[in-house]
């Protein structure tokens, strides 16, 4: 089996550069679909198994996406399909992003249903809300979903029952098209909204109010390819920063993006760690501190992330005193909680929240990651755990972390990734192997 292998109690030095966002380059990715004429060129695409995905899903619907140096060229102009199938969808819950943009372009989209994952149910019924409203039929059958509209989507005022992030996405992106004006009302505010629309406005789209709780949009007749750069990944930096914090270190995060970042840099400056603004990045010093135990409640955007729960669980195991960490976004977001329990912290769960002792000996041992961020969250438990952690279920962690283990390796981190056959392999390598496979290359 593949595994990652940490021997913790190095400390860290020196600078980490933050990737291109995951979140941000998905959708993205998916409202280049929008585009008639002309080619996206898309910087700072980050070698991510999700990118990988989206990639084949815009295959599959009969668009050109090329990959050179970072960048992705996608040409959009023939006659597209109009199927995100099961095999995309299963892999990645974000294929469903498709949907907005191919019902706008096509008049027709299925999408194969997402279903739960290991965080939460996660339904969509949000996006169907907003996607009826605009006047698209919506059919549900055979695990798939069908929406399509004769002529063109209509304009309306659409209220989200919960700030969703990709219902935000998805009926933005159907909404450029649209007759007249569609307004956003409790939508979500995080980052990557605002880079979509950046995106979008880019591409001719008129997008007015992202990243606030209204976002206006007005439908042209049609937009056409256009450049844009993936803003950082917040998620990203503030699990390095998190890294440098657990191992009491001194970090670097170099394009870390301090508004996008607020919450986390508050939580660990009452920790009392040293968190510096710089010039193109955060540094975080937690060197010769000792760091306190905080309450953590996750929140949509401008809250805490629950993207950043696990690997904040990680770092107040190892606080002085006991922490309390809600999880208010999804319902089941503590699957970590039970392998961090096997590295001997002690964590009680009382229904959304967790109830963790501090100052934990955390211990190494075989642990398996459920999920994406819990598995970086194992990686940084294991940064600190005596003895050797053996990691699996990588497949998660390769969704949306690029070259963790070369990044944490150049800092001084003594972890190593191994493929099935037991030889030692770098990720880059790995990555280089599946864009080879997956996309083509220009
Ligand atoms: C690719 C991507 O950007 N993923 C992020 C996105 O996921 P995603 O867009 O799926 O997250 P949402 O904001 O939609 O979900 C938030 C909550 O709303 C619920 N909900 C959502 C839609 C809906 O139609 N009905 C409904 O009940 C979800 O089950 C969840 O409990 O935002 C999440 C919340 O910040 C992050 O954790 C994910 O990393
Ligand atoms: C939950 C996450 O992603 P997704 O929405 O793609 O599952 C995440 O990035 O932590």
């Amino acid at each position: 089996m593949e595994k990652i292998v940490v021997c913790g109690g190095k400390p860290l030095t020196g600078r980490i550069r933050v990737s291109g966002a995951k979140n941000a380059v998905l959708p993205v990715i998916a409202a280049s679909i929008l585009g008639e004429k002309g080619t996206s060129v898309i910087d700072d695409v980050p070698a991510l198994d999700d990118v990988f995905t989206i990639i084949n899903v815009l295959r599959h619907l009969n668009i050109q996406v090329k990959y050179k140096k970072g960048k992705l060229y996608i040409d959009a102009t023939k006659d597209l399909g109009t199927e995100a199938p099961y095999e995309y969808v299963r892999k990645m819950r974000a294929s469903v992003l498709v949907m907005g943009p191919l019902l706008a372009r096509t008049g027709r989209a299925q999408v194969a249903l997402p279903g739960g994952c290991a965080i939460g149910s996660r339904p969509i019924d949000q996006h169907l809300k907003g996607f009826e409203a605009l006047g698209a039929t919506i059919n549900i059958g055979n695990g798939y979903v069908e929406a399509s509209v004769d002529g063109r989507l209509q304009g309306k005022n659409i209220y989200l029952d919960i700030p969703s992030v990709g219902a935000t996405e998805n009926i933005m992106m159907a909404a450029t098209l649209a007759q007249g004006v569609t307004v956003i009302e409790n939508a979500a505010e995080e980052p990557e909204i605002v880079d979509l629309a950046n995106y979008l406005n880019a591409m001719g789209a008129r997008i007015e109010g992202a990243g606030t709780g209204t976002i206006r949009i007005e439908g042209v007749q049609s937009l056409q390819g256009a450049a844009h750069t993936v803003i950082p990944d917040r998620i990203e930096a503030g699990t390095y920063m998190i890294a440098a914090a657990i191992t009491r270190s001194k970090l670097f995060i170099e394009g870390a993006v301090p508004r996008h970042l607020n919450p986390l840099i508050s939580k660990l400056a009452d920790m009392g760690a040293e968190v510096t603004i710089m010039d193109g990045g955060i540094q975080v010093d937690a060197r010769h501190k000792t760091l306190t135990a905080v309450d953590v409640k996750t929140m949509p955007h401008p809250g805490f992330p629950t993207d950043l729960q696990p690997q904040m669980m990680a770092l107040l195991l190892t606080a002085k005193g006991n922490s309390v960490v809600t999880e208010s976004v999804f319902e089941n977001r503590f699957m970590h909680v039970e392998e961090l329990k096997r590295m001997n912290a002690t964590i009680k769960i009382e229904g959304r929240s967790a109830i963790l002792e501090g100052a934990a000996k955390l211990q190494g041992t075989k642990v398996t990651a459920s999920d994406l961020r819990a598995g970086a969250a194992l990686i940084l438990a294991g940064l600190v755990a005596e003895g050797e952690t053996e990691i699996f279920g990588l497949h998660h962690i390769d969704r949306g972390y690029e070259d963790i283990v070369g990044k944490l390796v150049a800092c001084g981190a003594d972890i190593m990734r191994f493929n099935a056959a037991g030889e030692e392999i770098n990720q880059p390598q790995l990555a280089a192997i599946k864009w080879k496979a997956q996309a083509s290359y220009a």
